[in-house]
């Protein structure tokens, strides 16, 4: 049974739905690093907040580690490359959350157009200031959208309904995206000499950090009022103190610092400064969500294989899982068989699918060829981290689908280009089910890719095979199955044994140099 680790404070229906899909799952939050390094060895799965920072370190000492979760969006918290590197999928749930979290900058945008939370508290003190507070209102003003994906186009909805005009700068939003979302598409320093609002809904990435930087607000709107609902980094906060204290700006709001916790910033107590603790998410609805979600996915991947919203790994649903897995086992056969007699001077594969197998996703077929092929030289190889490694060996990866009808009703089609030329092996699946050889470099042979076998080409001539099976029974080698296959009568002749025993060295040259022989190599799956 999988154990699953939930580390962060999430709604308890994660733990629900984890104990109804069959794992086992305790609930530790709070813990410190080396806590947490030294109790994530027992997990498959890990389910995370923003608090939990899974680090290179961790993921060193997650050793059974299969899945991380992050009930929300944002996974700055997780290593990504070294989860990839070490076979981890990391999963986070992109919508849970992105209704509250435009909410909450809409609930921003008003704080610092009406000064809510400093008249609050004068109120409270028994100041009765009227004179003090005077707003501005958010109708007929111009919001600028810095990002506008998800929550961006939440918060455009919205403030178009409060009668805003919207433009947004987002290099990534096509013209036919802006019409319907009902905003104008700007440049960003159109975007800032425009706006009576800024607010931000990016990544933190290099192009985005800083990117209200110290001369970006310069140029930004005397007057301006900045939310941000993001993710810290993405303003100079000592530049946008300085433009609060100056004027330029007339209010920020900022729900995310570039330090977490942020107990000491220099722009607390700036007049019309407002902050919340990251609080973008935090409605009982979003954490519901997010937990459900987040479970569910983990789940999926836990018990039957379905991945969803990877950012490490293609998606394939728990209904596709079914159909597409028989062909990801053919996938990792024939990518492990022509990684074992082709080995490291490959550098392309080509995947291609024909028949039935046309129709799927052949992302994780791919990823599942890449996984056999790379696993010859590494125990630690899968599905998530074979395409990282194949980049990093600097392998041209392609995918060819092909639509016409071939011999048999699918086909799977590997080739890889090494310094020789190109060299193919291809398979099937019997029933839809049993992953099938069908031919290797040009030569038909059928066979099951199981357990130890040996590959041997040698002249097509009589009495071979009498030879080598008294070579191999002589040797105490017991032949499992037998396959055979040639390019024509007396030519060229391929056989695939499956063998019950190890066939090593010296058996392996006497084979070799039985007559005829061409090349004899003895292959595992
Ligand atoms: N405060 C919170 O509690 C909270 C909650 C949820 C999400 N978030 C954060 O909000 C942000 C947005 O989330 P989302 O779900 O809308 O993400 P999303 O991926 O749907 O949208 C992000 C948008 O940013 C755009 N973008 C990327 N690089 C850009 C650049 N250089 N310039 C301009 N735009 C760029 C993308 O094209 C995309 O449209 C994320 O950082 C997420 O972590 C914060
Ligand atoms: O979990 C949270 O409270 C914050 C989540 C938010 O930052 C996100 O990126 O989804």
């Amino acid at each position: 049974m999988p154990k699953v680790l939930i580390s962060d404070k999430m709604d308890p229906k994660a733990a629900q739905i984890f104990r109804e899909r069959g794992c086992q799952v305790d609930e530790i939050t709070g813990k410190t690093r080396d806590e947490l390094i030294a109790m994530i060895g027992d997990y498959d799965g890990l389910a995370i907040r923003s608090s939990t920072k899974v680090t290179k370190e961790v993921l060193a000492a997650a050793t059974n580690l299969k899945v991380v979760g992050r009930a929300g969006i944002g996974v700055d918290n997780v290593d990504i490359p070294a989860a990839s590197a070490r076979g981890v999928v990391v999963m986070n749930t992109p919508f849970g959350n992105s209704i509250t979290t435009a909410e909450h900058a809409i609930a921003l945008m008003f704080a610092v157009a009406r000064q809510l939370p400093e008249a609050d508290a004068s109120t409270q003190a028994g100041k009765w200031e009227k004179n003090r507070f005077m707003g501005v209102e958010l109708t007929a003003k111009t919001l600028g959208l810095i990002g506008a994906g998800n929550i961006g186009g939440i918060v455009a909805d919205r403030a178009l309904g409060l009668k805003m005009k919207v433009v947004a700068y987002d290099p990534f939003l096509t013209p036919e995206r802006a019409v319907e979302m009902g905003v104008e598409k700007v440049t960003l320093d159109e975007l800032l000499a425009r706006a009576d609002f800024i607010t931000l809904h990016t990544p933190l990435t290099d192009a985005t950090r800083n990117i209200l930087s110290r001369e970006a607000l310069a140029k930004t709107k005397k007057g301006v009022r900045i939310v941000n609902c993001a993710r810290g980094g993405l303003i100079d906060e000592a530049a946008l103190k300085d433009a609060l204290d100056s004027g330029h700006v007339a209010g920020a709001a900022l729900d995310v610092f570039a330090e977490e916790p942020a107990t000491a910033s220099p722009l607390f107590g700036t007049p019309n400064f407002v902050s919340t603790p990251h609080l973008g998410a935090s409605t009982s609805e979003a954490q519901v969500n997010v937990a459900i979600q987040v479970a569910e996915q983990m789940a999926d991947f836990l018990m039957s294989g379905g991945v969803t919203n990877a950012l490490n790994m293609p998606s394939l649903s728990a209904e596709e899982a079914p159909r597409v897995k028989p062909y990801m086992a053919l996938a990792e056969r024939l990518g492990a068989l022509i990684g074992q007699l082709e080995g490291a001077e490959i550098s392309a594969v080509a995947v291609e699918v024909e028949g039935a197998a046309a129709e799927l996703n052949m992302k994780p077929i791919t990823g599942a060829v890449l996984a056999g092929l790379m696993g010859v030289y590494s125990d630690t190889v899968n599905m998530v981290n074979a395409p990282f490694l194949a980049r990093e060996r600097g392998l041209d990866v392609r995918e060819v689908r092909h639509d016409r009808e071939g011999d048999y009703h699918t086909l799977l089609r590997v080739t890889v280009t090494t310094s020789e030329g190109t060299r193919s092996v291809a398979g099937t699946l019997f029933g839809n089910a049993a992953p099938r050889l069908v031919e290797i470099f040009g030569v038909k042979v059928e066979a099951d890719l199981v357990g130890r076998m040996l590959y041997i080409v040698n002249e097509d001539a009589p009495g071979f095979i009498g030879r080598l099976g008294s070579t191999l029974g002589g040797a105490g080698i017991n032949i499992g199955t037998f396959h055979l296959g040639r390019r024509e009568a007396g030519g060229e002749a391929v056989l695939l044994l499956s063998v019950d025993q190890p066939v090593e060295e010296p058996l392996l040259s006497e084979v070799c140099s039985l007559p005829g022989v061409k090349r004899v190599k003895a292959l595992k799956f």
